[in-house]
């Protein structure tokens, strides 16, 4: 079984802008996220979020500010599409992340806890819309990564349904660097997450910055 990052670690983004055209979408974000301390960005649609993410993961560029701590971290996310390869089951997509770092007998029982049996030979390209996100916040708790992004992660999912995921993903991120994002206060605090507002001066996950 993979272990949790470990020693703890810091990121710090601060002053961080992003515009595209006229439109002023990141106004000097400062926050300090740390490992082993949930953080939930809650903004009304729009605000940057997504945006936030894709600069954590150098997939954007911000336009100024810097971003601490992130040098030799690893990823994994749960994007708001679930991107999964739709042709392969449940367990050939985590597997694409986790490779041999969890053996088929293990990594079963886990997928077990989200997924009906049932569901394990099918083609995930089979599966509902709700199924379909469980795989993908597995394969993001399981990934060996030292930061797990995760935008909205519980769109399509039932109450109960929810409840499990978040028991998992609190067990699997435990030590790593998990930073959500959700429209629910309830959300975040099924895991147990500290909650940043975008808009309002950036926030702070914990004092020091
Ligand atoms: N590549 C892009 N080009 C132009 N505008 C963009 C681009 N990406 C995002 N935007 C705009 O930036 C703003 C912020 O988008 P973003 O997706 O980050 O918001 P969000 O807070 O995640 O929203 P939601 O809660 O609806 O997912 C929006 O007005 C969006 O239209």
């Amino acid at each position: 079984m993979l272990l949790p990052s470990d020693p703890a670690f810091r990121v710090t983004v601060r002053d961080l802008t992003k515009s595209y055209g006229d439109s002023l979408v990141l106004d000097h974000v400062s926050l300090n996220l740390e490992s082993g301390c949930p953080c939930c960005l809650m903004a009304p649609s729009g605000a940057g979020k997504t945006t936030l993410f894709r600069i954590l993961m150098g997939l954007e560029t911000a336009d100024s500010g810097t971003i601490e701590g992130l040098e030799g971290r690893s990823f994994s996310a749960v994007f708001q599409e679930d991107r999964l390869l739709e042709g392969y089951t449940v367990l050939q997509n985590i597997r694409f992340v986790t490779g041999r770092g969890y053996p088929a007998h293990e990594l079963t029982a886990i997928i077990k806890h989200l997924l009906p049996e049932d569901s394990l030979k099918k083609p995930v390209s089979e599966f509902s819309g709700g199924m379909k996100r469980r795989t993908a916040i597995l394969r993001a708790i399981l990934a060996p990564a030292d930061i797990v992004l995760m935008d909205e992660p519980f769109t399509g999912l039932d109450p109960d349904t929810k409840q499990q995921a978040a028991r998992m993903i609190n067990k699997y991120t435990a030590g790593k660097l998990l930073l959500f994002s959700t429209h629910s206060q309830e959300d975040a605090a099924l895991l147990g997450a500290e909650i940043l507002r975008l808009g309002e001066n950036g926030g702070l996950c914990s004092p020091g910055i």
